[in-house]
């Protein structure tokens, strides 16, 4: 057996591959196992029957669920659509995943913070969503934890990547676009990269699937389940993380003018949800429990411009 590959033929569920972090894990998680990817149109994560018939007929020995909802304003407006596919849809896979002895990798997010203080949160802190997706969010989180299933959440914040709807591909455009951006300089955190997360996810498999050799599937399992924080290292704002990366772009592209970048506060950029002032997210756990370090905003922004 190759380290850390899964037994011959067993399979990976994977939902949310035409997403950003999960289009990554389509080819991350390639060389570990058998990837099923099933478009919506044959598991759609707002149809709980879908979704249970599917797990039914891959029986995956790993169900990894970057699949959500997360247009955080739009929530707002569609606060049933949101819940379903974030909470009612995880049920359901944490309720399969315990028949099927599967184990469950799931993501979540910062919002699930109110946002108070300045400290990085670890994941004992109390949390206290602000907005619906958000609480979807923890609702997903929390039928996760109940289902029985082994599993893992890894919560992460202000993800993006060369490619997907992100925060640093509109700044971007409209930088090209515009004269100036305004951009809130009083909500602070850490952009995670789509690929770092991903390459996460697999370490933590291969390690998983490591010591299942050892002491057996379902111990290991039960060993590594629970929540992790999984975000960029550092801390900045959605402001300094634009100024940044347009002034990256300049600097690559000499000819071409772009926006004056405005630090604004965040009640001079009024939107449906709100949003937490503090998204900083205390990474020590993953690293103390499965060795590995999320990578530096900074040092992940200029790989991201690189591919751009
Ligand atoms: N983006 C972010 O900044 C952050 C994200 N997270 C969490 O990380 C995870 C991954 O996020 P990210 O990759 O950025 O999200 P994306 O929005 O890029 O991708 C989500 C994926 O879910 C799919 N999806 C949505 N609704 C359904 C449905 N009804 N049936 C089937 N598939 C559906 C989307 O399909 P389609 O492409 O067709 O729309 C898309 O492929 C999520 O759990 C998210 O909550 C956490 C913190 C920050
Ligand atoms: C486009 C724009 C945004 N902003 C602000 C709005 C917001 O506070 C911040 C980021 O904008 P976004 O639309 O990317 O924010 P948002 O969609 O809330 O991003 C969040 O998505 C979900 C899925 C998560 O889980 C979070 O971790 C976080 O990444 O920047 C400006 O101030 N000026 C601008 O011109
Ligand atoms: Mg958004």
């Amino acid at each position: 057996m190759v380290f850390g590959r899964l037994p011959s033929e067993e399979r990976i569920l994977l939902t949310g591959a035409k997403g950003q972090v999960g289009g990554e894990l389509l080819k991350t998680l390639e060389p570990l196992g058998v990837v099923i990817a099933p478009e919506r149109a044959m598991m759609d994560l707002a149809d709980a029957t879908s979704v249970r018939d599917t797990i039914r007929a891959v029986r995956p020995r790993w169900i990894v669920n970057p699949g959500a909802y997360t247009e955080v304003d739009r929530a707002e407006s569609e606060p049933d659509l949101a819940y379903a596919i974030n909470a009612e849809a995880v049920k359901v896979i944490g309720e399969e995943a315990r028949v099927l002895g599967a184990g469950v990798i799931h993501f979540s997010t910062d919002y699930v913070f109110d946002g108070s203080g300045e400290e990085p949160y670890v994941e004992t802190d109390t949390v206290g969503p602000m907005s619906v997706y958000g609480a979807s969010k923890l609702a997903g989180e929390r039928a996760l934890a109940e289902s029985g299933a082994g599993h893992m959440i890894f919560r992460t914040s202000w993800v993006y990547g060369a490619r997907g709807k992100n925060f640093l591909l509109t700044i971007l455009k409209l930088a090209r676009e515009r004269e100036a951006l305004r951009i809130v300089d009083d909500q602070h955190g850490a952009p995670t990269w789509s690929r770092d997360l991903a390459r996460m996810t697999a370490h933590v498999i291969k390690r998983c699937e490591a010591t299942a050799q050892t002491i057996g599937w379902k111990a290991a399992l039960q060993d590594a389940s629970g929540v992790y924080h999984a975000a960029g290292g550092g801390d900045t704002s959605w402001f300094e993380f634009a100024a940044e990366a347009v002034q990256q772009q300049r600097e690559k592209e000499p000819g071409v003018r772009f926006a004056k970048i405005e630090s604004i506060s965040t009640d001079q950029y009024p939107t449906p949800a709100r949003r937490p002032s503090n998204s900083r997210l205390n990474c020590t756990k993953l690293k103390e429990r499965f060795e590995w370090t999320m990578m530096y905003w900074r040092d992940s922004l200029r790989e991201v411009l690189s591919e751009l």
